[in-house]
């Protein structure tokens, strides 16, 4: 057992200070601490600085990610807590994640002003948001709308909202929830013909390779359905190769021993999309990501990625 501080390393947005203090108590409870045994190390991240142009520009997923993972290996920090989604497939040489919090709510919230249903946009609606599947999914359902890139935090973009810059934005449920905004959104969109980002909705803990403590204290909290789901997920993404400039949708459900997986690749016009489907055994659910990935890939077509991966 641990008997120093545990020192969890966060980025100090919001939603990010919500699921570091998410993990704590999680961890608080799982091993009947007090608060003072943790100890939240907020870290600046190149992600968090840029707000002048999309991320897929600056340098992709990475950059949410860089000067935590560095904390983590100079020992300034035991654990980081981290969205899934925001994770690179690869992880510095050393790290590794070590444990998943069940996985929340994984669909997209609409926030609509003009209408509160995406389907109801008046024709040519202008519509903020900066993830390429995203504009990708929505130009495919609605090719006449103008989707314009939305960074900031909630507050900025229910500002540019009121002030009508924008007729609606999309944004994950569960940050929205896990921030206590769920009130704002006027609809979820269905998983089926808006699909998530793979890893959307679970957070993640990233630790050293071979700190048996920390690992040992991670253990209780890791939701095995969420782990596994997170397994197939991210083995299609690293399949596919994925960047942050490939709009790439993929989500596995897990029900007792079965796991059910849902890809798609999309151009970010979203006039081309190429879906994919697995099933098979849990323990197998790796390996059942990456055939999806390399199918997905087949149909797809070397063409495919040619100009914008
Ligand atoms: N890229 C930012 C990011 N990373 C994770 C979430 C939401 C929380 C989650 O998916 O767990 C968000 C914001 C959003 O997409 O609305």
């Amino acid at each position: 057992m641990q008997t120093d501080v545990l020192k969890i390393g966060t980025r100090g947005s919001a939603l990010a200070l919500a699921q570091a203090h998410e993990t704590r108590a999680r961890l608080m409870a799982a091993h009947a601490l007090p608060q003072e045994a943790f100890e939240i190390v907020v870290i600046s991240t190149s992600g968090d600085r840029i707000q002048d142009r999309p991320l897929s520009e600056a340098g992709g997923k990475g950059l949410f990610t860089k000067e935590i993972e560095e904390a983590l290996l100079d020992g300034r920090i035991d654990i980081a807590v981290h969205s899934s989604k925001d994770m690179p497939t690869a992880l510095p040489e050393g790290l590794e994640l070590s444990a998943f919090l069940e996985r929340e709510d994984v669909r997209d919230a609409f926030i609509g002003r003009a209408a509160a249903k995406l389907a109801d946009l008046p024709e040519r609606a202008v519509v903020g948001s900066s993830s390429l599947r995203r504009q990708a999914l929505i130009r495919r359902l609605r090719p006449d709308i103008d989707v314009v890139v939305f960074r900031g935090n909630v507050q900025t973009r229910l500002r540019k909202l009121d002030e009508g810059q924008v007729a609606g934005t999309l944004l994950a449920n569960a940050g929205l929830r896990r921030l206590d905004l769920a009130n704002i959104i006027t609809e979820l969109l269905p998983a089926e013909t808006f699909p998530p980002a793979p890893g959307q909705g679970a957070i993640c803990i990233e630790s050293r390779i071979g700190d048996a403590a920390t690992t040992a204290m991670l253990a209780p909290i890791n939701h095995l359905p969420t782990a596994q789901a997170l397994a197939c997920e991210r083995a299609f993404l690293a399949a596919l190769d994925g960047s942050c400039r490939t709009p790439i949708a993929g989500y596995a459900r897990i029900e007792g021993k079965n796991l059910y997986f849902n890809g798609m690749i999309l151009t970010p016009d979203g006039r081309e999309a190429h879906e994919v489907d697995a099933s098979g055994p849990t323990s197998e659910a790796a390996s059942l990501g990456a055939d999806a990935g390399e199918r997905v890939r087949a149909k797809a077509g070397t063409g495919f990625f040619d100009g914008w991966s």
